[in-house]
């Protein structure tokens, strides 16, 4: 117990969290997630699938939600490192199209937990990052929901150097625009 630093983020819901890392001559050991700790601290939300994924420098994922199955995700860097991006989508929200960006790498070790009703997306910093999350609902591509990465209302300041080339999905490129989220529903 206790081996997990939460930090409530400026968006009702979202966290911050920097695991405890045991380092030794061997190198490190830490838990990346405990039920118990998790609970102790109001998130007691049962992850029913793990992903992951590996991508190169540039790569940017997202903005994805799911609609009628909506995700809580735990997200974390295994390799490199990322800026990860949560958008608050949940209706009535006093936060509503507020974003929020965090640089998770495998140096920092924080996790970020993603509520329910937000999109999600990461660009990668690294030369290669690989990424892995834990999500409270499973995967249903048919309910599958996204916004533009560079949406204008939104306008969420991604750390893109200097020459850095982007790469995005042809599904990413033709995401749709906040604003018109409303007629989705
Ligand atoms: C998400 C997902 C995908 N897939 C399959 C579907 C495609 O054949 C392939 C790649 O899917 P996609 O291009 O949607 O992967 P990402 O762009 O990394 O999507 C994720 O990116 C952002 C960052 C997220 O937060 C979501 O978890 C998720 O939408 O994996 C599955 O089989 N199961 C899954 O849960």
């Amino acid at each position: 117990m206790g081996q997990f630093n939460f930090i409530k983020c400026n968006i009702e819901g979202l966290y911050l969290i920097e695991p405890k890392c045991f380092e030794d001559s061997r190198g490190y050991f830490m838990e990346t997630y405990n039920y118990q700790d998790f609970e102790a601290a109001g998130l007691n939300q049962v992850f029913v699938q793990d992903n992951q994924s590996k991508s190169i420098k540039g790569v940017l994922r997202g903005l994805h939600y799911q609609k009628k199955h909506p995700q809580g995700k735990l997200v974390r860097v295994l390799k490199g490192k990322v800026f990860d991006v949560a958008v608050d989508l949940r209706p009535g929200s006093k936060t509503y199209g507020k974003w929020y960006g965090e640089i998770l790498s495998e140096e920092n070790k924080r996790q970020l937990y993603v509520p329910v009703g937000f999109a999600h997306g990461f660009l990668v910093l690294s030369d290669e990052a690989e990424f892995a999350y834990k999500c409270t609902d499973f995967y249903h591509p048919e309910d599958e929901g996204g916004i533009i990465w560079n949406d204008p209302d939104l306008d969420i300041t991604w750390p893109i150097e200097d020459g850095m080339d982007l790469t995005i999905s042809e599904k990413d490129k033709e995401q749709i625009r906040f604003c018109e989220l409303d007629n989705e529903k």
